[in-house]
């Protein structure tokens, strides 16, 4: 990848000031979420209002096109034969497709547990696996108010509290713990709660294992083989986008997680061989706004929103376009969210609830070569 690629929080953060002189930076700034320079007591309220009148919403393009089969310039309704779901596309973006409500409530449900459940499991990577090695069980220790625990102590009490896995001698000694254990805590642990663990997740690995810190795919790395049901969906939705009706072969995906004040700044993927192939991008969770920029970070970028069940497809021209999320919308005006909370009604599911009351997941599928 190339460019800002990690989410980052947005609150207050100071952009370089030759930076700022680039178009997409500039429409970044126009959408992204600031502190004013109030006064400290108004700390809550002080978000700066947005004019989200030029960002393109296909929620409405849909509406009016079955009212009046007519378009908003530049963008047109894309025909593909056997799919059954509207399709948008922008005449100045070539390979960009946009998939207004692909996923049902239900599929959209399975695809936030998945997510928050199975994603982050071992050998599969996230952002916590540098400083705590691989951890197992994230969401269950959140559901189980339990915290993370780190056993300093070589002591063979200690290794069998926290069920150390004695013949993975390398692997960092976390494991999670009730809280009552580190009420009589002493020197020996180090703790952290599973909840401010989840709030910090910031990505996910799925498949062939993304390398960060060399910024390609290290095939070394263990890995599983990417989950059989989101293949066939990324297969599914990538349709439109498959020169010669050729099948995706989806390889991998990051799993991005979005807290209130995260954005994702303006970069490119490019570590995947085919770029005629798509990335598939899926979107859950709260509203987000989406830009689309052109192959310099000076041509103007098309903002969109991205709603929980959109999909959206980047291939051929398209990847090579800046792109980027400089926001996401957890207030109840306009996160979008109401019909996507009721699923999460039942008393089992507040965990779920909670965190995607305010909180946004973006699946993106790759095939790597
Ligand atoms: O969150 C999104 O919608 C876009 C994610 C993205 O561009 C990426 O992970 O490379
Ligand atoms: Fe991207």
């Amino acid at each position: 990848m190339y460019g800002t690629s990690e989410i980052v929080d947005a609150v207050d953060a100071a952009a370089p000031v030759d930076a700022e002189r680039t178009a997409f930076r500039r429409t970044e700034k126009l959408y992204k979420l600031y502190k004013t320079q109030a006064p400290k007591s108004w700390k809550n309220q002080a978000h700066r209002k947005a004019d989200l009148s030029g960002v393109i919403d296909f929620h409405s393009v849909l509406e009016s096109f079955k009212q009046c089969g007519a378009t908003p310039a530049g963008i047109f309704k894309y025909e593909c034969r056997g799919f059954n779901r509207p399709v948008f596309c922008f005449e100045e973006r070539p390979g960009f497709y946009f998939i207004h409500g692909a996923l049902t409530d239900d599929e959209q449900v399975h695809w936030i547990r998945e997510s928050l459940i199975s994603f982050p499991q071992p050998p599969n990577r996230t952002n916590h696996t540098e400083a705590y090695g691989p951890i197992f069980g994230l969401f269950d220790a959140v559901q189980n108010n339990k915290v993370l625990v780190e056993a300093k102590s070589t002591s063979s009490e200690v290794d069998c509290i926290l069920g150390y896995d004695k013949t993975n001698l390398n692997s960092k000694r976390f494991s999670f713990s009730e809280y009552c254990m580190i009420k009589n805590n002493d020197e020996s642990y180090k703790s952290v709660a599973a909840s401010l663990l989840l709030r910090k997740l910031r990505w996910s690995t799925l498949g062939l294992q993304f390398d960060w810190s060399k910024r390609n795919y290290a095939v070394s790395l263990p890995h599983k083989r990417m989950p059989d049901d989101l293949c066939l969906v990324a297969k599914k939705m990538a349709v439109p986008a498959m020169p010669n009706g050729e099948e995706f072969q989806p390889e991998a995906a990051i799993v991005n997680y979005f807290g209130p004040s995260d954005m994702l700044g303006g970069h490119l993927d490019d570590m995947e061989k085919d770029w005629s192939k798509p990335i598939v991008s899926i979107s859950l969770g709260c509203k987000a706004i989406f830009l689309l920029g052109g192959k310099s970070r000076e041509d103007m970028p098309i903002a969109m929103f991205l709603r929980s069940g959109d999909i959206v497809l980047m291939a051929g021209e398209a990847r090579a376009c800046f792109h980027g999320v400089p926001r996401i919308f957890t207030d109840s005006e306009h996160a979008d969210n109401v019909d996507l909370l009721s699923q999460f009604s039942n008393e089992a599911d507040l965990c779920f609830r909670e965190y995607i009351r305010t909180s946004r997941i973006n699946i993106n599928i790759r095939q790597v070569n």
